[in-house]
């Protein structure tokens, strides 16, 4: 891989250069400099030369970037020149909302099943689904090869729930539950807490009064 030192700064940066750059791709824009990225993106020019020789440069002096092939590299170090498996555990309104957005799928993120422990839950259908039962969460992981679980559970559980999953290979966790979870070291989980998110919200708006 040759990029472990990348701090995480950089990297949490990272998608949303992929995104600018794609969003220029379906303008037709094929070359952009280190100062026009730095005007729509909002980092500095030297931030972004910065970021980007991290893994290797890319640019050439007097040319700019080639949006494409900077595009194509940033998604490659993103990982997201392959497909993942993954399922999404609670299938409740959380988990129905991520189910149904096309967004995620169409990145080469498949949700391959939603489980759900609720017996009335269990068999009603979203999206191309019929909610399974989480009894049988590791039979399908195993049989299909699943990389990444979505938790969309309440906390209570959802420590219990993370220890059948990892020891049946899974590798990443998308986790929306507020609870930090302890994985084995091969385990990544990546935390998204809407709530923290809101409290910096109401922060930065009691600062700026
Ligand atoms: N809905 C939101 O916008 C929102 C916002 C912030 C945080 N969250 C977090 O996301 C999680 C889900 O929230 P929600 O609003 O969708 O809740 P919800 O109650 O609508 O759905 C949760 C679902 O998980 C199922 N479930 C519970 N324990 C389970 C287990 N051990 N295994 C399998 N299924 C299980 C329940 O039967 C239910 O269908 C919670 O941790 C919540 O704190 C949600």
């Amino acid at each position: 891989m040759g990029n472990k030192n990348i701090s995480m700064a950089v990297i949490r940066r990272l998608p949303k250069y992929h995104r600018y750059l794609g969003d220029l791709l379906d303008k037709d824009i094929q070359r952009i400099s280190s100062k026009e990225l730095s005007d729509i993106i909002g980092f500095t020019a030297s931030q972004i030369r910065q970021d980007l020789n991290n893994f290797g440069g890319f640019g050439q002096q007097g040319y700019g970037y080639n949006v494409e092939a900077l595009h194509s590299e940033i998604g490659k170090i993103l990982g997201l020149d392959r497909t993942y498996k993954a399922i999404l555990v609670g299938a409740g309104n959380l988990g129905q909302a991520i189910a149904n957005y096309s967004g995620f799928r169409k990145a080469g993120f498949e949700i391959k099943a939603l489980f759900d422990a609720n017996p009335r839950m269990i068999g009603l259908k979203i999206r191309e689904f019929e909610v399974l039962d989480s009894e049988n969460i590791e039979e399908f992981i195993q049989k299909n090869d699943i990389d990444i679980a979505i938790l969309c559970i309440p906390k209570n559980g959802a420590q219990e729930l993370m220890n059948r999953i990892v020891k049946v290979g899974i590798k990443g966790v998308w986790n929306f539950a507020p609870i930090d979870l302890e994985v084995p070291k091969d385990v990544i989980v990546e935390n998204v807490n809407l709530t923290e998110s809101l409290f910096t919200l109401s922060y930065l708006m009691k600062e700026s009064e």
